[in-house]
């Protein structure tokens, strides 16, 4: 049974949260365990994510910690670390994928705080589901349109219906509705455009990869890098499984399928990676219910709210998965928006407390989805200046993640408080 908040009863407002993914259930648990009164309306029958890794940066473990511990707690009930001579700080090996060695030569070794930290998504989203209140949450409410009324929002769902509150955030991915609702639905930056790269994901039974690559290999993280293409494998369900996302690149740059995830044909997979390192090969040849993925992102929003509508995770900065930091994001986004939301007690405020938010999140995250994007052209040795220059590959890679593992975020939540204050105190 989901832990009982206790709704602060001087709030005389109510908060609708659209999207139930990662970063909309970090908000709802984080506002109520603020006190902030909540509901949350997801398009689905039920909270659901797929069945693949995703892999979350010491930031992201902050912030789960600081949103709520027991996000965090149920985080570690399903994290997987390396399993191969590992300590637990190591991230990942990163091989030349198409050289002529027979697993891909080793030339870097990358650590950090928490080592690679990676979930089964499906299983990380129970944990948040079990500390969500069944009476907040409601199904099968697919958002079609917001009405922006000055004092109070109202959303109505595909199957009829609305929905009343005094503000609004969008929690709703990257095909985000309520995106449409801040921007404008001509705006450049209200929809995401393709970056040129895809990915093939699929998962491997451990026991099995190991039998072909050997332990190390197979349980510990790695990336191969090659030209036009990069295959990264980590741990997932605490060793039992492999996770494997293999991307490459579109030589016309356009995605003209109106779907973005497809059933994979294996023959154009291992053609992408013709001539590739043998172990590269084996792991692709066992990828189980593998699909295609084109990877889009956004262009910069020139703000992330407008009024009582703000909008968080990927609905306001989705990004490619070159940094493992997308979802690292969303949960950092739940951290400010619920800590500033903490000071909250009139309707009427709210549009200041959005503005506080948009102010600390949108340049950090902003970078990320920019960054990212280099990543993937790094990774496959097309960055400009760079290209297959193994020694600047190798300087590049071996700081580049940084800035966003290390960060300050009690800096961000008091900046964001403060601005919130000074804002009010200055009406
Ligand atoms: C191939 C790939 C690999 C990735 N790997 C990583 C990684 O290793 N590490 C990392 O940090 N990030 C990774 N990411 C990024 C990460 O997946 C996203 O940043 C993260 O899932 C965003 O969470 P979210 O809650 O904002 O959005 P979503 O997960 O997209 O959730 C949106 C929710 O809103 C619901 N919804 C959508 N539209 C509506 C509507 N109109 N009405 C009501 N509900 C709606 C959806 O059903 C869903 O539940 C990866 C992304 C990709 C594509």
């Amino acid at each position: 049974m989901a832990p009982h908040y206790e709704v602060n009863a001087d709030r005389k407002y109510s908060i609708a949260v659209v999207g139930g993914g990662i970063g909309g259930l970090c908000t709802v648990i984080g506002l109520l365990h603020q006190g902030v009164p909540v509901e949350v309306y997801e398009a689905a029958p039920s909270f659901a994510e797929i069945g693949a890794g995703v892999s979350l940066g010491p930031n992201a473990s902050r912030a789960m910690k600081m949103i709520d511990p027991a996000i965090h707690e149920g985080f570690e009930k399903c994290a997987t670390n390396n399993g191969f001579d590992a300590s637990k700080n190591f991230w990942f090996s990163f091989r030349k994928g198409d050289d002529s060695s027979e697993f891909g030569t080793k030339f870097l070794d990358l650590w950090c705080e928490t080592g690679q930290s990676s979930v089964h998504r499906a299983r990380f989203l129970d944990e948040l589901v079990a500390l969500v209140p069944d009476h907040v949450a409601h199904f099968g409410k697919r958002l079609e349109e917001v009405e922006d009324k000055g004092d109070h929002i109202v959303l109505h769902f595909a199957d009829g219906t609305t929905a009343k509150h005094s503000a609004l955030i969008g929690c709703d991915g990257i095909k985000s509705k309520v995106r449409l609702a801040v921007l404008g639905p001509d705006h450049p930056a209200a929809h995401a455009v393709f970056t040129e790269k895809y990915a093939y994901r699929g998962l491997i039974p451990m026991d099995d990869a190991a039998a072909l690559l050997g332990d190390e290999l197979a349980r510990n993280s790695q990336m191969y890098l090659g030209h036009g293409g990069h295959i990264l494998t980590f741990p997932i369900e605490h060793g039992k499984t492999m996770n494997v996302v293999a991307f490459s690149t579109k030589s016309d740059g356009k995605w003209e399928d109106s779907e973005w995830v497809k059933p994979l044909n294996r023959d154009e997979m291992y053609s992408d990676f013709e001539g590739w390192v043998p172990a590269t090969k084996k792991i692709l040849s066992l990828m189980q219910k593998p699909d295609i993925w084109a990877l889009f992102n956004h262009l910069p929003a020139p703000t992330y709210h407008k009024n009582r509508i703000c909008i968080l995770g990927d609905a306001a900065h989705a990004s490619t998965p070159h940094n493992g930091a997308g979802a690292g994001q969303a949960i950092e986004d739940a951290l400010i928006m619920s800590r500033v939301m903490a000071h909250v007690y009139s309707a009427a405020d709210i549009p200041r407390a959005f503005a506080a938010f948009d102010k600390v999140r949108r340049p950090r995250s902003q970078r990320q989805v920019k960054v990212a994007n280099e990543s993937g052209w790094l990774y496959d040795l097309q960055a400009p200046g760079i290209g297959d220059d193994w020694d600047k590959v190798e300087q590049t890679l071996a700081t580049k993640q940084q800035w966003i593992w290390e960060h300050d975020l009690e800096a961000d939540v008091k900046e964001a408080v403060r601005i919130y204050q000074e804002e009010s105190a200055r009406l």
